[in-house]
């Protein structure tokens, strides 16, 4: 479904790769968890792969389509759920999600019925006509989730839903992301949670200066390293303990 080849990135001025020679393989189906230190290149990946950032080198397709030529295609295939909300402020929820429906061509009563049915998933049904700069942090995020699954992606790309929200919220997330993937949507998502990714991933690849030092199926990961007993040790087996502090 998703395959990476030989993909680095370096900014510009930049004296390292954020991400540098990465090669991987999402098949149809899978949770992909990137995991990985602060600035390890997690959203640096997922910025290319949503095209939102341009590549230094190599390349990837999903579904055999690349953004150079298939643009308009992989763009209808893929939702995005990006780290900042993407929400704006003045609007209220309904109309935040009237406007990114829109941008995928889902218009009239299709469109309002999607939006009403996401937002009592999400149990926001009742906050629907409220301007969403009053907010929580874990309202907004599911919001920003709706946004980004409205045109029924087949591929979604998800960087950190759950950073900041509460148990509840996260629960309403992580469930919802479970159901969609069981109707067919393959997710890669990016989380510093390791107990989460453990159980919700199908596979992950703990990336660490922008390359994977190991993936596979969480499970296996823990059999292979000699005293782990969840992914946490394992990931910290793998990338040490030192902080990766720098500006
Ligand atoms: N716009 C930019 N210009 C220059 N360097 C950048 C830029 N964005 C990110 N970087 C650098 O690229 C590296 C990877 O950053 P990135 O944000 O991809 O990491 P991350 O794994 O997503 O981190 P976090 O877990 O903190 O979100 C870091 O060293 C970061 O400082």
């Amino acid at each position: 479904m998703i395959e990476i080849n030989q993909l680095s990135k370096k900014y510009k001025g930049a004296e390292y790769f954020s991400v540098k020679n990465l090669d991987l393989k999402v098949e149809e189906g899978e949770i992909y968890g990137l995991l990985g230190p602060n600035g390890a290149g997690k959203t640096t990946l997922i910025s290319m792969l949503t095209s939102l950032l341009k590549p230094t080198s190599g390349s990837f397709t999903i579904n055999g389509l690349n953004f150079k030529e298939h643009k308009n295609q992989l763009k209808q295939l893929i939702g995005i759920v990006p780290q900042e909300y993407a929400l704006y402020p003045t609007l209220t929820a309904f109309e935040n999600l009237e406007y990114f429906g829109s941008m995928y061509g889902i218009k009239g009563e299709i469109l309002k019925n999607s939006i009403n049915e996401h937002l009592e998933i999400m149990g926001l049904s009742k906050f629907a006509n409220k301007k969403t700069d009053t907010f929580s942090g874990g309202m907004k995020r599911r919001v920003n989730l709706i946004a980004g699954i409205l045109h029924e992606p087949k591929v979604l790309f998800l960087d950190e839903p759950t950073v900041g929200v509460d148990v509840q919220s996260k629960n309403v997330i992580i469930d919802h992301l479970k159901l969609l993937n069981k109707q067919g949507t393959t997710i890669v998502y990016t989380s510093h949670h390791l107990n989460e990714a453990e159980f919700f991933c199908t596979h992950v690849a703990i990336i660490d200066r922008g390359e994977i030092i190991v993936k596979g199926v969480p499970s296996q990961l823990i059999k292979n390293q000699p005293e782990a007993k969840n992914l946490e040790e394992v990931f910290l087996a793998k990338t040490g303990k030192a902080l990766r502090d720098h500006a």
